[in-house]
């Protein structure tokens, strides 16, 4: 054989073409070439040009072994690989900060003996390496004759985490009792428990952010969890569209590969973006397949998001969904006692009973209503009591009037028909309490924004098909009853009133 780089490498190419699938050949060997063949007293240096830095991760954790059997056969035991990189520079633009893989502008074509460096054992060598012949006889050869100087070789990952995000912090309560227990499962093994991936959805400000950011404290804090990665929708679309731009795509893939905890927020964004959704399908099934836990978020069910394609809506199924509900009244006093004595915060409980009773929808709102509260008192200098709460929340308070609740309608409803409210979220099937229950549910889908479902869970669980048939049986009975229209109608305005 003709000592040419070329020739030699050629020889190579030979050899790898009978060990790999053709696919494999040409997507990873083909556009390898060949660059200089020096020979020194105690080594024979081949070396070769890669495209991209991403070539030299793949080659060395999938070919590691077939490289070095072949070297040494086309150059005898002396024979030694050396990679040099076409450089992709360090783009400030790129918007994924935590990549940073940093190598000099021009790393030297040979390098010095690197040093010793465990063998890569995620991918067993293929299973037809043993038509390399000589690999028995081989000298021993450096850990990784492969080694490029100046490559930082671990991947920079910033959890992004907010550490104020605890399970500590996390309140329970029956509206997100079972969300909570799985977080803390999943938190404790990740990527162990069937519930992977875990989707935690609900409405705005029920604690979602909270709760899966504080299965990722916990894994980091209690070390379940080596690399780990909070990340909104947003804010990975963003990232994959300026990988796109600049051309870092591998780049990107990679470093979401090399994740073990992945928490995505609010994946509704994702709806209808399709590249995005079709890049994250591949990082999702590289980490479920490499028993890496997924933590996703969203403000719906999945299957209510329009735009997600099916292929990533069946695989939510795999795993586990739980939803958060909007807090019910313990889990609301509770949590205003905590956040008050986080904040050093005297409250009575008068106090606190009143913003819990009139600040119902979320979280988020019980804090604000706390916050102004405070304000309040010090923009006014005063002790903060009932009396000043009335004040500082008025506007609040009013506010809240304009969406009712489905509790509120059953109530005006029930008193109507002086009937009790309990009854109309039994399973009784009375006559006059079925026409209440019909006649509350009816106002429930004109005045609510709750879905047919939630609004049949909240009559003693019924399906959603049963709100649609009580719709439909009001609507009937006012086209042909004059009589109960003008119910409906006295109804219908004494609702308005109390929701303006
Ligand atoms: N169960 C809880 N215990 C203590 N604090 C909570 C709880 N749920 C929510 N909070 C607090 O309420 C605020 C809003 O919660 P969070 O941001 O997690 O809601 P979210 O469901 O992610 O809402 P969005 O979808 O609007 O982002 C946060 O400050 C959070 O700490």
């Amino acid at each position: 054989m003709e000592r040419t780089p070329e020739a030699v490498w050629q020889a190579c190419l030979e050899i790898i073409r009978d060990n790999v699938n053709r696919q494999s050949y040409k997507t990873w060997f083909e556009p390898i070439k060949p660059v200089s063949l020096t020979e020194e007293e105690d080594q024979v240096k081949l070396t070769v040009e890669l495209p991209s830095r991403f070539y030299y991760e793949w080659l060395e954790e999938h070919y590691y072994s077939l490289l070095r059997k072949t070297i040494t056969k086309v150059l005898g035991p002396k024979g030694r690989l050396f990679y040099k990189i076409v450089i992709e520079k360090e783009d400030p633009q790129s918007g994924f900060e935590g990549l940073s893989v940093k190598m000099p502008a021009h790393p030297p074509e040979t390098a010095p003996p690197p040093p010793p460096r465990p063998r890569p054992t995620a991918t067993p060598p293929p299973a037809s390496e043993s038509s390399v012949e000589n690999t028995e006889q081989e000298p021993p050869v450096p850990a990784n004759p492969f080694a490029i100087p100046g490559i930082i070789r671990k991947i920079q990952v910033d959890s992004q985490l907010d550490p104020k995000y605890t399970f500590e912090r996390f309140i329970e309560g029956d509206c997100n009792r079972l969300a909570r227990s799985a977080a803390l499962a999943i938190a404790q093994q990740p990527g162990a428990t069937s519930f992977n991936p875990f989707l935690v959805y609900g409405g705005v400000g029920l604690g979602k952010t909270h709760l899966i950011q504080a299965i990722g404290n916990y894994a980091r804090q209690h070390h379940t969890a080596e690399t780990i990665r909070y990340v909104s929708s947003e804010q990975f679309t963003n990232e994959f569209v300026q990988a796109i731009q600049h051309n870092r795509i591998n780049e990107f893939s990679l470093f979401y590969r090399h994740i073990d905890l992945l928490i995505v927020d609010d994946i509704q964004f994702f709806g209808g973006k399709e590249k995005t959704q079709e890049e994250f399908f591949h990082i999702f099934n590289a980490l479920h397949q490499g028993g890496k836990q997924i933590v996703l978020s969203a403000d719906r069910p999945p299957r209510d998001i329009p735009g997600i394609e099916e292929r990533l809506l069946s695989r939510f199924q795999w795993g586990l969904m739980a939803d958060v509900q909007p807090p019910d009244l313990e889990t609301r006093i509770a949590i205003l006692r905590r956040k008050a004595e986080d904040e050093g915060i005297a409250l009575s409980d008068d106090v606190i009973e009143f913003i819990a009773h009139h600040v119902k929808s979320n979280f988020r709102e019980l804090e604000g209503a706390l916050l102004r509260l405070v304000a309040h008192a010090a923009y006014h200098r005063r002790e903060i009591d009932l009396a000043l709460a009335r004040e500082a929340l008025r506007d609040l308070i009013k506010e809240n009037r304009v969406t009712l609740t489905i509790e509120q309608i059953q109530q005006i409803v029930c008193e109507y028909f002086d009937v009790d409210p309990d009854l109309v979220r039994s399973k009784t099937r009375k006559r006059e309490i079925v026409q209440a229950r019909q006649v509350a549910m009816y106002f429930c889908k004109q005045f609510t924004q709750h879905s047919l479902k939630s609004i049949g869970l909240h009559f003693g669980g019924r399906d959603h098909s049963t709100v649609i048939h009580a719709c439909q049986s009001v609507e009937n009975l006012m086209e042909t009853d004059p009589k109960f229209r003008e119910i409906i109608e006295e109804l219908r305005h004494k609702i308005s009133l109390y929701s303006r």
